[in-house]
């Protein structure tokens, strides 16, 4: 057995916390070889996003195929998807080649607000690419949106959790990290729910949390782990990360990728 593949397809964040660089970062650090389908170029810093560059959809299908093809993956998820077109033929690819291991990230607005996808591909991402999923990894803002619910108890996001499954995916993580307390995240496999729980750490450096637990439940995946064990693993990697903080930047910094790595020694 060679060394574990895992592709993400998703956008660039050249301020290095979120997006392919947070996935590539990542897969690294947990000894998975990364490879990346970008979609969009995003110019962004630790205080916000200040333009966004979609790609054409031929690019990113050619940038999957050229290394499905030739290098092989053992798991690939997706982030920014921008606009519907993409997201279906990225829907199209993953069916081709029976992709298995397929973590969605429905990412939708960054941190500061800025919108990552146009508001009619929410629907295009619960029609074509959820019921592809073995792991989809909401927040509680993004499963408002997917089930057109409003959250606010624990109640609601086990019935949210009930209808993302209905939607076709395998199982899904409902995150906790903007509620108030601790930082509890819902996972439910359609038979039964378990919470991963963690302190919360009170800390502005928060950019791209999401980014990096969704890359660590596909670079766990790719090794041939369960899922209940890669999000036990994804939970640790990222509260390590942001206790362990870097301090970079002037507003929301990235998160420490390496803290996991030293905390194994
Ligand atoms: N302050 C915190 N302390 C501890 N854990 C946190 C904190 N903030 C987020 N988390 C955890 O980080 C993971 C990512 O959750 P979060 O809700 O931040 O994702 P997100 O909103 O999708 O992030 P992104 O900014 O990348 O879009 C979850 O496991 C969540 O519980
Ligand atoms: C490129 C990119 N993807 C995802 C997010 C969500 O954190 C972000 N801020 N930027």
């Amino acid at each position: 057995m060679g060394i574990a593949r895992a592709l993400t397809i998703a956008g660039s964040d050249s301020g290095g916390g979120a997006g392919i660089q947070a996935d590539l970062k990542t897969f690294t650090v947990l000894g998975v070889y990364g490879m990346s389908a970008l979609t969009a170029v995003t110019v962004q810093n630790t205080i916000g996003v200040h333009g966004i560059y979609n790609l054409p959809v031929e690019a990113v299908v050619q940038q999957i195929d050229a290394v499905i093809s030739d290098i092989g993956i053992d798991a690939a998820k997706t982030g920014m998807l921008s606009q519907v077109p993409i997201i279906m033929a990225v829907a199209e690819r993953i069916r081709h080649y029976q992709v298995e291991n397929f973590v969605i990230d429905p990412v939708m607005v960054a941190k500061g607000g800025a919108r990552l996808l146009e508001m009619e591909a929410q629907h295009a991402i619960i029609k074509h690419l959820l019921p592809l999923a073995k792991v989809v990894t909401p927040n509680l803002p993004e499963a408002e949106v997917l089930t057109g619910m409003s959250i606010r108890t624990v109640d609601d996001i086990r019935e949210a959790a009930k209808r993302i499954v209905g939607f076709g995916a395998k199982s899904v993580v409902i995150k906790g990290g903007h509620l108030e307390g601790d930082a509890i995240d819902i996972v439910y496999d359609g038979d039964t729910f378990v919470e991963l729980k963690a302190p919360r750490i009170m800390t502005q450096h928060t950019h791209g949390t999401g980014c990096t637990f969704s890359a660590a439940i596909t670079a766990e995946l790719a090794k041939g782990r369960s899922v209940q064990e890669a999000v036990t693993v994804a939970k640790e990697f990222i509260t390590c990360a942001i206790r362990d903080t870097l301090g970079l930047g002037h507003g929301h910094g990235p998160t420490n990728h390496w803290a996991y790595g030293k905390r194994q020694g």
